[in-house]
């Protein structure tokens, strides 16, 4: 379902010295699979997403949602794609309900499909109590179960999930973490992004490890753990990458 094959990108830094964030990665990820996308900050890996959506185009190499090349045809993909991503806002003057059928109208969802589509989201998600309440008065939770709604509104076989708990607390992220596990049930393909390694290690079916704008060791936690010897994901990093304990605190957690 998602395809990535020697994807690279090179920025120009402002004094034209060159930038290679994405250096060559391949990956894929099927229809029903979490896949782990995890580094430290400045691994490459919202860049990745970013040329997975067709919003960046890649230096060389190419990135492909359900056969379509994100270069070659950004439309189908972005028809195919939720996305949700820490930062991003609710429309702050539209109500709950007001701004999940825009969006479904923006993607050309019939009206009466993304009622019913609301109604079973809000259920999932526990949000049928505010769906009348203006987005402005949303708590950090409610309106990142909302995000998470607006990103499947248009029932996108792919879901793209770039920090989707931060910020959240215990609650927040346990719902968004069942969420994920929902949508696996579901048979969406699923990239997260997060440096909270416990809930990756959790939902996660595979991973990509991410450093340098490489992919320095992918596969499931059990490969991973027979691979490096490392019971958890955050020992995995710091083995795999050489680094000392300043790349623990990259990915928000102490070394155990
Ligand atoms: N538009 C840009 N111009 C120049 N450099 C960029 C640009 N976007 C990203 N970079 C650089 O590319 C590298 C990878 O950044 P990216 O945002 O993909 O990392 P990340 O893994 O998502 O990090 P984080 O976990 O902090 O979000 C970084 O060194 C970043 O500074």
């Amino acid at each position: 379902m998602i395809e990535v094959h020697r994807l690279f990108k090179e920025f120009s830094l402002p004094g034209g010295e060159p930038l290679t964030a994405v250096n060559g990665i391949s990956f894929s990820v099927a229809a029903g699979e979490v896949y782990g996308l995890l580094g430290p900050n400045g691994a490459g890996k919202t860049t990745t997403i970013r040329m997975l959506l067709g919003l960046l185009q890649s230096t060389s190499g190419w990135a492909a949602i359900g056969g379509y090349r994100s270069r070659d045809a950004p439309d189908e993909v972005k028809r195919r794609v939720g996305l949700v991503a820490a930062n991003a806002g609710v429309y702050q003057w539209l109500t709950v309900r007001e701004m999940l059928l825009f969006f479904a109208d923006v993607y050309g969802v019939p009206v009466p499909e993304a009622k019913q589509e609301l109604v079973r989201l809000s259920e999932l998600l526990g949000f049928q109590g505010f769906l009348d309440q203006r987005c402005s008065t949303l708590s950090t939770g409610q309106k990142q179960r909302v995000n998470l709604a607006r990103a499947l509104i248009h029932r996108p076989p792919v879901l793209l999930l770039d920090e989707p708990t931060l910020g959240l607390d215990v609650f927040g992220s346990q719902v968004v973490v069942e969420f994920i596990e929902h949508l696996r049930d579901e048979g969406k393909a699923v990239i997260l992004c997060t440096h909270r390694l416990h809930e990756a290690e959790r939902v996660c079916d595979r991973f990509g490890l991410m450093h340098h704008g490489n992919i320095v060791s992918e596969g499931t936690l059990q490969e991973l753990r027979e691979r490096t010897g490392c019971e958890s994901l955050v020992d995995m990093f710091l083995k795999l990458s050489g680094s000392g304990p300043a790349l623990a605190a990259s990915f928000g957690e102490a070394p155990a």
